[in-house]
């Protein structure tokens, strides 16, 4: 409110004119975003098309990359709005390149902000937008409030939004919280809203990510510890940084290239013996190097005693609560926990997407190592010049390039809990030795350093057939059989018989209003043949539940789904088929070639066609192009579909 709507047209027309903001029209930092927006090639009064909603790809992509910070921003959004519920406004989440992953908010200004494409999938990127809170906050790595006409776009001045990036544990942006609502409402108290929902999400996550970690509470006053505005650090056991919130790298004077590399004692000043020695409520304090004094709180690990001695309890543990009903997979379940007191290395295999890192982890959390960490690499997809580095880590100026402090090494991060070696069968030959090594001498010997004794348990898995890489010289053969101390596999999502539980299970985690699917939707879906198996099942589901408006929408159907797989879904080849049917059937689907001869399709896939072409004829305001590029296929067979129906009705 109060902005000089008048003035800043102006300042828009002058800024077209002559390439640069007319003085003191906006602060310094909004003048230098709309300068940017301005050599984005952006024209500020309306003119070019609305940039493109994502599409259901990308969103689930970003929703899978980003399901950590979102889990913590959840339930401190749904807080926020608890706020500022009716103020016509709403909470939105972004990721590091502004795409909105969720939004929760008014129902009324739900929809006035669809209209600007400020919705879930929408790339709010301020080269793309213009200056807007979101995009501009990311960009500048700092909060940001941006009201009415300070848009850079003439359309968002309707507009008041207040947001704060949001920090992963080294300091990098991740994502942004926002508070949107209608510029003609106050907004006092937004932008440290915003700010606090930030800062309690990174606070959350960087101590959930390092929950077995040291760590180090710190602020200039004593009562200001374990309040919002509390530094924290973390640190492994030997002292090294490993991760620290926004206010412990402003006070610390953190740099990025500190991190896994900066001994800790060195900038308190604090031997880590005493610093450790001093665990306990009770603060005490240090000076820093600048005479600045803090006070400081140290917490170790919530469980320090040594692994072997924790027996694990009859209760109802990890892998029981992920057993959803398959009698293949709880099998398996059963036949693991007989081992996991035991020192045998578990091969676990699968298809890709099966769960094998989940069912992995689940064994840690039921077995007597829970509490201590779980180590997982991928091997496939660390570049072979790292991996040894990555595995068995470094020691100060080992090698051009590497951080000047050294490195842990990820077998050692793992001491005291699980190692877990995903496509080990990706392993190279050399380091396939080494890791033998480690296996049999049970010490790891980090590049240019001496030999560490270690003690973690090894679980492996792969998605080929070990054996045959041995036979085919991949893989050695003693490693293969140190790695199999006992092996089991998991079955693929189209062979196991608990498809509704797993699905009704995986809706709980990311909507707790108990929404269901569509029953035929939920039948052609559990028909499919899920080629990604439970990964791609969870990503479907997840975008799903982030298209679905509530408030409309009280169950996920057809169009929540991306196109390809609506495709898909109505393909008999991509259907499960009972054993002789596969060759009578033809592949039918709302995709079609353009010229291909077409098949007449069944009722019930007409009516899911329609049903899609409808949604997305509403979706794009009617507009048969862009329906078409939302279904991702031609205006021709939009037309066709709808002239059928026109004979048909
Ligand atoms: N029991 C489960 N409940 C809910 N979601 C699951 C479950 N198991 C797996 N998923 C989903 O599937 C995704 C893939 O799981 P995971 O990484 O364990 O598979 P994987 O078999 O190790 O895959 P890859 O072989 O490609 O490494 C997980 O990120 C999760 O989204």
């Amino acid at each position: 409110m109060g902005i000089a709507t008048d003035s800043l047209q102006l300042a828009r027309r002058h800024l077209l004119d002559h390439g640069a903001c007319p003085p003191s029209a906006l602060n310094d930092r909004l003048a230098r975003s709309w300068q940017r927006s301005l050599h984005a090639g952006l024209p500020p009064f309306g003119g070019r098309e609305l940039a493109e909603p994502a599409d259901g790809l990308s969103l689930s992509q970003s929703l899978e990359q980003n399901a950590q910070m979102l889990s913590f921003a959840r339930p401190v959004m749904d807080f926020m709005y608890g706020q500022i519920r009716g103020s016509d406004c709403m909470v939105v989440l972004a990721d590091v390149d502004s795409m909105l992953l969720h939004a929760v908010g008014d129902h009324g200004f739900l929809t006035k902000a669809q209209r600007v494409e400020l919705r879930t999938g929408a790339s709010w990127r301020e080269s793309v937008r213009g200056t807007n809170a979101i995009g501009t906050a990311i960009e500048d790595a700092s909060a940001l409030q941006v009201r009415a006409g300070e848009h850079y776009l003439e359309r968002n001045a309707f507009l008041h939004c207040s947001a704060a990036p949001i920090f992963t544990a080294q300091g990098a942006v991740a994502g942004a919280i926002d508070i949107s609502g209608d510029e003609r409402a106050s907004h006092m108290h937004a932008l440290g809203l915003a700010s606090s929902a930030a800062r309690l999400i990174e606070n959350n996550w960087l101590k959930a990510r390092y929950r077995d970690a040291v760590r180090v509470h710190l602020h200039s006053a004593a009562e200001g510890l374990d309040t919002p505005a509390e530094g924290i650090v973390v640190l492994s056991e030997s002292g090294t940084l490993l991760g620290a919130n926004q206010e412990a790298i402003r006070a610390l004077r953190l740099a990025p290239h500190d991190f896994f590399a900066l001994q800790l004692e060195t900038r308190l000043q604090e031997r880590l013996a005493h610093l450790l020695a001093r665990t306990g409520r009770e603060p005490h304090t240090v000076r820093l190097p600048d005479g600045r004094r803090m006070f400081l709180r140290v917490e170790q690990p919530a469980q320090r005693t040594p692994a072997r001695t924790v027996v694990p309890e009859a209760r109802v543990d990890a892998l029981a609560a992920s057993d959803t009903g398959d009698a293949q997979w709880r099998r398996a379940a059963q036949q693991v926990r007989r081992i996991l007191d035991k020192p045998i290395a578990l091969l676990i295999q699968g298809e890709s997407g099966v769960g094998k890192e989940v069912f992995a982890r689940a064994c840690h959390d039921s077995g007597p190592r829970r509490g201590r960490p779980f180590v997982a690499v991928n091997c496939a997809a660390i570049p072979e010049s790292l991996i040894e580095a990555e595995l068995f880590g470094y020691a100060p100026g080992a090698y051009t390039g590497a951080q000047k402090g050294g490195s842990l090494g990820r077998i050692r991060e793992a001491e005291g809990g699980t190692l877990f070696l995903d496509e080990i069968g990706d392993m190279p030959l050399l380091l396939q030795t080494r890791l033998l090594r480690v296996l049999q001498e049970k010490k790891v010997t980090p590049l240019g350093g001496t030999p560490v004794p270690v003690d973690f348990a090894l679980v492996s898995a792969t998605h080929c057939v070990l054996a045959d890489a041995v036979a085919e010289g991949r893989f050695r053969s003693d490693l293969y059989y140190r790695l199999n101390g006992f092996s089991v596999k998991l079955p693929a999502l189209r062979e196991r018989k608990d498809f509704d539980a797993l699905v009704t299970r995986m809706l709980a985690q990311w909507d707790d209003s108990g929404v269901r699917i569509a029953p035929d939707l939920l039948a052609a879906l559990r028909g499919y043949t899920w080629p990604g198996n439970l990964r791609q099942l969870a990503s479907v589901l997840q975008t799903a539940c982030a298209l679905r408006d509530p408030a409309h929408e009280p169950a996920i159907d057809w169009p929540h789904l991306a196109s390809d797989l609506r495709d898909a879904l109505a393909s008999p080849a991509a259907r499960v088929q009972p054993a002789g049917k596969a060759a009578e059937t033809r592949a039918i689907s709302v995709g079609q070639a353009d010229g291909a001869p077409e098949a007449a399709p069944p009722a019930a896939l007409r009516k899911i066609a329609r049903q899609a072409i409808a949604q997305a004829l509403a979706d794009g305001g009617g507009n048969v192009s862009e329906a078409a590029r939302r279904l991702g296929i031609s205006r021709q067979t939009i037309y066709r579909h709808l002239k059928k129906a026109d004979a048909e009705a």
